[in-house]
Protein backbone atom coordinates (compact mmCIF):
# COMPACT_ATOMS: atom_id res chain seq x y z
CA UNK A 1 0.00 0.00 0.00
CA UNK A 2 1.52 3.45 -0.96
CA UNK A 3 1.85 6.62 1.82
CA UNK A 4 -1.43 7.53 0.22
CA UNK A 5 -3.79 5.01 0.43
CA UNK A 6 -2.52 4.50 4.21
CA UNK A 7 -3.46 8.35 5.14
CA UNK A 8 -6.51 7.78 3.31
CA UNK A 9 -7.61 4.99 4.87
CA UNK A 10 -6.89 6.43 8.32
CA UNK A 11 -9.12 9.04 7.32
CA UNK A 12 -11.79 7.43 5.93
CA UNK A 13 -12.09 5.38 8.86
CA UNK A 14 -12.28 8.56 11.18
CA UNK A 15 -14.96 9.93 8.69
CA UNK A 16 -17.03 6.64 8.98
CA UNK A 17 -16.72 6.60 13.00
CA UNK A 18 -17.73 10.75 13.03
CA UNK A 19 -20.52 10.19 10.85
CA UNK A 20 -21.86 7.32 13.12
CA UNK A 21 -21.80 9.59 15.90
CA UNK A 22 -23.11 12.43 13.74
CA UNK A 23 -25.84 10.03 13.01
CA UNK A 24 -26.81 8.68 16.75
CA UNK A 25 -26.98 12.53 17.90
CA UNK A 26 -29.06 13.31 15.02
CA UNK A 27 -31.64 10.59 15.84
CA UNK A 28 -31.83 11.68 19.44
CA UNK A 29 -32.49 15.47 18.41
CA UNK A 30 -35.29 13.85 15.93
CA UNK A 31 -36.64 11.78 19.21
CA UNK A 32 -37.00 15.02 21.13
CA UNK A 33 -38.37 16.70 18.37
CA UNK A 34 -41.26 14.60 18.87
CA UNK A 35 -41.44 14.27 22.06
CA UNK A 36 -41.92 18.43 21.55
CA UNK A 37 -44.91 17.41 19.12
CA UNK A 38 -46.04 15.33 22.19
CA UNK A 39 -46.18 18.09 24.50
CA UNK A 40 -48.06 20.42 22.24
CA UNK A 41 -50.64 18.42 21.92
CA UNK A 42 -51.01 17.29 25.26
CA UNK A 43 -51.31 20.63 25.88
CA UNK A 44 -53.84 22.04 23.28
CA UNK A 45 -56.18 19.07 23.17
CA UNK A 46 -58.73 19.55 20.76
CA UNK A 47 -57.19 22.43 18.74
CA UNK A 48 -55.00 23.63 15.82
CA UNK A 49 -51.64 22.80 17.59
CA UNK A 50 -48.85 25.07 15.71
CA UNK A 51 -46.02 22.36 15.22
CA UNK A 52 -43.99 24.82 13.06
CA UNK A 53 -42.33 28.00 15.10
CA UNK A 54 -40.80 30.54 13.07
CA UNK A 55 -39.33 32.00 16.27
CA UNK A 56 -37.71 29.49 17.82
CA UNK A 57 -36.60 28.51 14.63
CA UNK A 58 -34.81 31.78 13.90
CA UNK A 59 -33.23 31.44 17.61
CA UNK A 60 -31.32 28.26 16.71
CA UNK A 61 -30.34 29.23 13.25
CA UNK A 62 -28.72 32.56 14.26
CA UNK A 63 -27.50 30.57 17.28
CA UNK A 64 -25.48 27.82 14.81
CA UNK A 65 -24.26 30.96 13.04
CA UNK A 66 -22.79 32.23 16.12
CA UNK A 67 -21.07 28.85 17.24
CA UNK A 68 -19.95 27.94 14.18
CA UNK A 69 -16.26 26.72 14.67
CA UNK A 70 -15.40 26.70 11.10
CA UNK A 71 -14.01 25.38 8.30
CA UNK A 72 -17.72 25.91 6.97
CA UNK A 73 -19.54 28.74 6.51
CA UNK A 74 -21.77 30.05 8.98
CA UNK A 75 -24.29 29.91 5.93
CA UNK A 76 -22.88 26.16 4.77
CA UNK A 77 -23.37 25.42 8.53
CA UNK A 78 -27.02 26.79 8.96
CA UNK A 79 -28.15 25.14 5.63
CA UNK A 80 -26.83 21.90 7.15
CA UNK A 81 -29.15 22.58 10.35
CA UNK A 82 -32.12 24.14 8.23
CA UNK A 83 -32.20 20.40 7.05
CA UNK A 84 -32.13 18.73 10.03
CA UNK A 85 -34.41 20.84 11.79
CA UNK A 86 -37.22 20.32 8.70
CA UNK A 87 -36.38 16.70 9.10
CA UNK A 88 -37.57 16.79 12.38
CA UNK A 89 -40.43 18.94 11.95
CA UNK A 90 -41.68 16.88 9.48
CA UNK A 91 -41.88 13.92 12.36
CA UNK A 92 -43.67 16.36 14.64
CA UNK A 93 -45.91 16.70 11.20
CA UNK A 94 -45.61 17.02 7.15
CA UNK A 95 -46.01 20.84 6.24
CA UNK A 96 -47.27 21.69 3.50
CA UNK A 97 -46.17 25.08 1.67
CA UNK A 98 -48.16 26.16 -1.04
CA UNK A 99 -46.34 28.71 -3.50
CA UNK A 100 -46.41 30.69 -6.21
CA UNK A 101 -46.11 27.92 -8.93
CA UNK A 102 -45.33 26.33 -11.34
CA UNK A 103 -42.83 23.97 -9.95
CA UNK A 104 -38.65 25.38 -10.98
CA UNK A 105 -40.11 28.85 -10.23
CA UNK A 106 -37.92 31.05 -7.65
CA UNK A 107 -40.56 31.29 -5.09
CA UNK A 108 -40.03 27.29 -5.04
CA UNK A 109 -36.43 27.52 -4.13
CA UNK A 110 -37.47 30.05 -1.08
CA UNK A 111 -39.80 28.04 0.03
CA UNK A 112 -37.14 25.30 0.06
CA UNK A 113 -34.54 28.13 1.10
CA UNK A 114 -36.68 28.63 4.35
CA UNK A 115 -38.64 25.47 5.45
CA UNK A 116 -36.06 22.96 4.01
CA UNK A 117 -36.63 19.66 1.85
CA UNK A 118 -38.98 17.83 3.78
CA UNK A 119 -41.99 20.02 3.72
CA UNK A 120 -44.50 18.98 0.60
CA UNK A 121 -44.42 22.00 -1.88
CA UNK A 122 -47.39 22.71 -3.60
CA UNK A 123 -47.51 24.84 -6.33
CA UNK A 124 -50.03 27.44 -7.35
CA UNK A 125 -50.94 29.19 -10.37
CA UNK A 126 -51.26 33.32 -8.73
CA UNK A 127 -50.82 34.58 -5.49
CA UNK A 128 -54.37 35.05 -4.78
CA UNK A 129 -54.68 31.11 -4.93
CA UNK A 130 -51.90 30.73 -2.09
CA UNK A 131 -53.56 33.11 0.27
CA UNK A 132 -56.79 31.21 -0.42
CA UNK A 133 -55.00 27.74 -0.27
CA UNK A 134 -53.88 28.99 3.35
CA UNK A 135 -56.62 30.49 4.58
CA UNK A 136 -59.32 27.42 3.82
CA UNK A 137 -56.59 25.44 5.78
CA UNK A 138 -55.88 23.09 2.74
CA UNK A 139 -51.89 24.46 3.13
CA UNK A 140 -50.32 25.51 6.25
CA UNK A 141 -48.26 28.22 4.80
CA UNK A 142 -48.28 30.37 1.54
CA UNK A 143 -44.66 31.60 0.00
CA UNK A 144 -45.15 34.57 -2.23
CA UNK A 145 -42.88 37.32 -3.79
CA UNK A 146 -43.10 40.80 -2.22
CA UNK A 147 -40.13 42.45 -3.78
CA UNK A 148 -37.02 42.64 -5.88
CA UNK A 149 -33.65 45.25 -5.28
CA UNK A 150 -33.90 45.95 -8.86
CA UNK A 151 -37.84 45.92 -10.14
CA UNK A 152 -39.75 47.57 -6.87
CA UNK A 153 -42.30 45.59 -4.97
CA UNK A 154 -44.86 43.01 -6.04
CA UNK A 155 -48.13 45.42 -5.66
CA UNK A 156 -50.36 42.23 -6.32
CA UNK A 157 -48.72 40.66 -2.69
CA UNK A 158 -49.06 43.77 -1.33
CA UNK A 159 -53.24 44.46 -2.18
CA UNK A 160 -53.68 41.07 -0.82
CA UNK A 161 -53.51 41.53 2.28
CA UNK A 162 -56.04 44.41 2.20
CA UNK A 163 -58.71 41.93 2.26
CA UNK A 164 -57.10 38.66 3.62
CA UNK A 165 -57.11 37.69 7.22
CA UNK A 166 -53.44 36.02 6.92
CA UNK A 167 -50.41 37.12 8.93
CA UNK A 168 -47.18 37.60 7.70
CA UNK A 169 -44.73 34.27 9.49
CA UNK A 170 -41.77 35.03 7.99
CA UNK A 171 -39.74 36.32 5.11
CA UNK A 172 -36.70 35.32 3.51
CA UNK A 173 -34.45 36.65 0.52
CA UNK A 174 -32.78 35.12 -2.22
CA UNK A 175 -30.11 35.92 -4.47
CA UNK A 176 -31.92 35.52 -8.56
CA UNK A 177 -29.39 34.65 -11.04
CA UNK A 178 -30.80 34.43 -14.36
CA UNK A 179 -29.25 32.41 -17.07
CA UNK A 180 -29.77 32.32 -20.89
CA UNK A 181 -30.86 28.74 -21.55
CA UNK A 182 -31.89 26.61 -24.26
CA UNK A 183 -32.15 22.99 -25.05
CA UNK A 184 -28.65 21.03 -26.07
CA UNK A 185 -30.73 20.00 -29.71
CA UNK A 186 -31.06 23.89 -29.93
CA UNK A 187 -27.45 24.90 -29.09
CA UNK A 188 -26.36 25.15 -32.77
CA UNK A 189 -29.48 26.62 -33.87
CA UNK A 190 -30.09 30.39 -34.61
CA UNK A 191 -32.27 31.45 -31.69
CA UNK A 192 -34.79 33.85 -33.04
CA UNK A 193 -37.15 33.64 -29.74
CA UNK A 194 -36.51 34.33 -25.59
CA UNK A 195 -39.33 33.57 -23.34
CA UNK A 196 -39.53 34.31 -19.91
CA UNK A 197 -41.49 36.00 -17.18
CA UNK A 198 -41.49 40.33 -17.65
CA UNK A 199 -39.99 40.74 -14.28
CA UNK A 200 -36.81 38.85 -15.51
CA UNK A 201 -36.71 40.57 -18.83
CA UNK A 202 -36.82 43.39 -16.50
CA UNK A 203 -33.91 42.44 -14.56
CA UNK A 204 -31.37 41.90 -18.06
CA UNK A 205 -32.62 44.31 -19.57
CA UNK A 206 -29.27 46.00 -20.12
CA UNK A 207 -27.41 42.91 -21.07
CA UNK A 208 -30.22 41.41 -23.83
CA UNK A 209 -29.96 45.22 -25.00
CA UNK A 210 -26.13 44.25 -25.87
CA UNK A 211 -25.96 41.08 -26.95
CA UNK A 212 -29.41 39.64 -27.63
CA UNK A 213 -30.21 42.84 -29.41
CA UNK A 214 -33.16 42.60 -31.55
CA UNK A 215 -34.11 38.99 -31.06
CA UNK A 216 -37.67 38.40 -30.25
CA UNK A 217 -39.09 39.00 -26.44
CA UNK A 218 -42.53 36.54 -25.23
CA UNK A 219 -43.44 37.37 -22.03
CA UNK A 220 -44.62 34.28 -20.38
CA UNK A 221 -46.42 33.62 -17.24
CA UNK A 222 -43.04 32.33 -15.53
CA UNK A 223 -39.62 31.41 -15.52
CA UNK A 224 -40.35 27.90 -15.23
CA UNK A 225 -42.92 28.18 -18.21
CA UNK A 226 -40.19 29.74 -20.20
CA UNK A 227 -38.13 27.15 -19.95
CA UNK A 228 -40.56 24.49 -20.70
CA UNK A 229 -41.51 26.35 -24.02
CA UNK A 230 -37.91 26.67 -24.52
CA UNK A 231 -37.14 22.60 -24.17
CA UNK A 232 -39.82 22.23 -26.21
CA UNK A 233 -39.94 24.62 -29.26
CA UNK A 234 -37.17 24.48 -31.84
CA UNK A 235 -35.26 28.03 -32.72
CA UNK A 236 -36.28 29.50 -28.79
CA UNK A 237 -34.59 30.17 -25.44
CA UNK A 238 -35.54 30.77 -21.81
CA UNK A 239 -33.68 32.98 -19.42
CA UNK A 240 -34.87 31.42 -16.06
CA UNK A 241 -32.86 30.15 -12.56
CA UNK A 242 -30.78 26.95 -12.24
CA UNK A 243 -34.00 25.18 -11.05
CA UNK A 244 -36.05 25.97 -13.92
CA UNK A 245 -33.26 25.13 -16.14
CA UNK A 246 -32.35 21.76 -14.31
CA UNK A 247 -36.20 20.82 -14.40
CA UNK A 248 -36.31 21.00 -18.24
CA UNK A 249 -32.51 20.06 -18.92
CA UNK A 250 -31.33 22.90 -20.36
CA UNK A 251 -28.32 23.76 -20.78
CA UNK A 252 -26.74 27.48 -20.30
CA UNK A 253 -25.90 29.59 -23.21
CA UNK A 254 -24.59 32.56 -21.05
CA UNK A 255 -24.71 32.41 -16.93
CA UNK A 256 -25.85 34.98 -14.23
CA UNK A 257 -27.09 37.33 -16.98
CA UNK A 258 -29.00 39.86 -14.20
CA UNK A 259 -27.59 43.80 -14.69
CA UNK A 260 -27.42 43.97 -11.14
CA UNK A 261 -24.99 41.26 -9.47
CA UNK A 262 -26.69 42.47 -6.46
CA UNK A 263 -30.37 40.99 -7.68
CA UNK A 264 -32.05 40.20 -4.60
CA UNK A 265 -35.55 39.02 -4.10
CA UNK A 266 -38.23 39.13 -0.90
CA UNK A 267 -40.43 36.58 0.02
CA UNK A 268 -42.99 36.37 2.96
CA UNK A 269 -44.10 33.66 4.10
CA UNK A 270 -48.30 33.76 5.22
CA UNK A 271 -49.99 31.75 8.04
CA UNK A 272 -53.08 31.67 9.91
CA UNK A 273 -51.07 32.37 13.27
CA UNK A 274 -49.53 34.55 15.16
CA UNK A 275 -45.38 34.45 15.65
CA UNK A 276 -44.11 35.58 19.03
CA UNK A 277 -40.82 37.65 19.54
CA UNK A 278 -37.23 35.89 18.36
CA UNK A 279 -35.55 38.68 19.85
CA UNK A 280 -34.37 39.87 16.26
CA UNK A 281 -37.90 40.68 14.71
CA UNK A 282 -39.62 43.06 12.37
CA UNK A 283 -43.56 43.72 11.78
CA UNK A 284 -45.88 45.00 8.89
CA UNK A 285 -48.80 47.44 9.01
CA UNK A 286 -51.58 48.94 6.64
CA UNK A 287 -52.86 52.25 7.70
CA UNK A 288 -55.04 54.45 5.99
CA UNK A 289 -55.26 57.94 7.14
CA UNK A 290 -57.48 60.71 6.23
CA UNK A 291 -56.86 62.64 3.13
CA UNK A 292 -55.50 66.04 4.51
CA UNK A 293 -52.33 67.91 5.14
CA UNK A 294 -49.67 66.56 6.82
CA UNK A 295 -51.57 63.17 7.10
CA UNK A 296 -47.99 61.34 6.28
CA UNK A 297 -46.10 63.18 8.71
CA UNK A 298 -48.57 62.08 11.30
CA UNK A 299 -48.43 58.99 10.48
CA UNK A 300 -44.59 58.76 10.33
CA UNK A 301 -43.55 61.37 13.38
CA UNK A 302 -44.83 58.38 15.97
CA UNK A 303 -41.98 56.20 15.04
CA UNK A 304 -39.34 58.83 14.50
CA UNK A 305 -40.31 60.36 18.14
CA UNK A 306 -39.60 56.87 19.45
CA UNK A 307 -36.63 55.65 17.87
CA UNK A 308 -38.32 53.15 15.97
CA UNK A 309 -36.57 52.13 12.50
CA UNK A 310 -38.39 52.28 9.33
CA UNK A 311 -37.52 49.22 7.19
CA UNK A 312 -40.20 50.03 4.26
CA UNK A 313 -42.52 52.45 3.27
CA UNK A 314 -44.84 51.60 -0.07
CA UNK A 315 -48.30 53.43 -0.97
CA UNK A 316 -51.10 51.64 -2.59
CA UNK A 317 -54.24 53.08 -3.90
CA UNK A 318 -57.11 52.03 -1.86
CA UNK A 319 -59.65 50.12 -3.12
CA UNK A 320 -61.95 51.88 -0.91
CA UNK A 321 -62.37 55.23 -3.42
CA UNK A 322 -60.24 57.32 -5.71
CA UNK A 323 -57.37 58.78 -4.96
CA UNK A 324 -57.50 57.46 -1.15
CA UNK A 325 -54.09 55.64 -0.26
CA UNK A 326 -52.80 53.05 1.80
CA UNK A 327 -49.89 52.80 3.35
CA UNK A 328 -47.56 49.70 3.60
CA UNK A 329 -44.92 49.87 6.48
CA UNK A 330 -42.15 47.55 7.68
CA UNK A 331 -40.44 48.48 11.02
CA UNK A 332 -37.70 46.48 13.26
CA UNK A 333 -39.08 45.18 16.43
CA UNK A 334 -42.40 43.17 17.71
CA UNK A 335 -45.93 44.30 18.45
CA UNK A 336 -45.26 42.32 21.63
CA UNK A 337 -42.73 45.11 22.95
CA UNK A 338 -44.27 47.91 24.57
CA UNK A 339 -43.03 50.72 23.08
CA UNK A 340 -44.35 49.24 19.88
CA UNK A 341 -47.72 48.81 20.82
CA UNK A 342 -47.93 51.74 22.50
CA UNK A 343 -46.65 53.94 18.65
CA UNK A 344 -49.18 51.55 17.37
CA UNK A 345 -52.15 52.90 19.42
CA UNK A 346 -50.87 56.36 19.00
CA UNK A 347 -51.21 55.64 15.06
CA UNK A 348 -54.49 54.36 15.27
CA UNK A 349 -55.69 57.34 16.83
CA UNK A 350 -55.13 59.11 13.69
CA UNK A 351 -56.05 56.29 11.17
CA UNK A 352 -58.80 56.21 9.46
CA UNK A 353 -57.93 52.10 9.60
CA UNK A 354 -54.53 50.50 11.06
CA UNK A 355 -54.26 46.33 9.97
CA UNK A 356 -51.65 44.81 12.20
CA UNK A 357 -50.23 42.40 9.28
CA UNK A 358 -47.73 40.40 12.15
CA UNK A 359 -44.52 40.34 13.52
CA UNK A 360 -42.07 37.50 12.60
CA UNK A 361 -38.18 36.94 12.67
CA UNK A 362 -35.79 38.97 10.02
CA UNK A 363 -34.76 36.60 7.61
CA UNK A 364 -32.08 34.60 8.50
CA UNK A 365 -30.86 32.03 5.87
O1 LIG B 1 -38.97 23.78 19.52
C1 LIG B 1 -39.98 23.35 18.97
O2 LIG B 1 -41.11 23.85 19.17
C2 LIG B 1 -39.87 22.25 18.01
O3 LIG B 1 -40.89 21.81 17.51
C3 LIG B 1 -38.54 21.71 17.62
C4 LIG B 1 -38.04 22.29 16.30
C5 LIG B 1 -36.57 21.81 16.11
O4 LIG B 1 -36.37 20.82 15.44
O5 LIG B 1 -35.67 22.44 16.69
C6 LIG B 1 -38.88 21.80 15.18
C7 LIG B 1 -39.87 22.54 14.64
C8 LIG B 1 -40.19 23.90 15.05
O6 LIG B 1 -40.53 24.70 13.98
C9 LIG B 1 -39.09 24.51 15.83
C10 LIG B 1 -38.09 23.76 16.36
Amino acid sequence: MSDEQIRLGELRDQIDSLDQQIMDLVSARARCAQEVAEVKMAHNPGQDVFFYRPEREAQVLRRIKEANPGPLSDEEMARLFREIMSACLALEKPMHIAFLGPVGTFTQAAALKHFGHSVVSVPLPAIDAVFREVESGSAHYGVVPVENSTEGMINHTLDMFMSSPLKICGEVQLRIHHHLLCSPENRDQDITRIYSHQQSFAQCRQWLDAHRYGIERVAVSSNAEAARRAAEEPGTAAIAGDMAGELYGLDVVAAKIEDRPDNTTRFLIVGREEVGPSGQDKSSILVSMRNKPGALYQLLEPFHRNGLSLTRIETRPSPSGTWAYVFYIDFEGHMDDDLISKVLSEVEAEAVELKRLGSYPIGVL
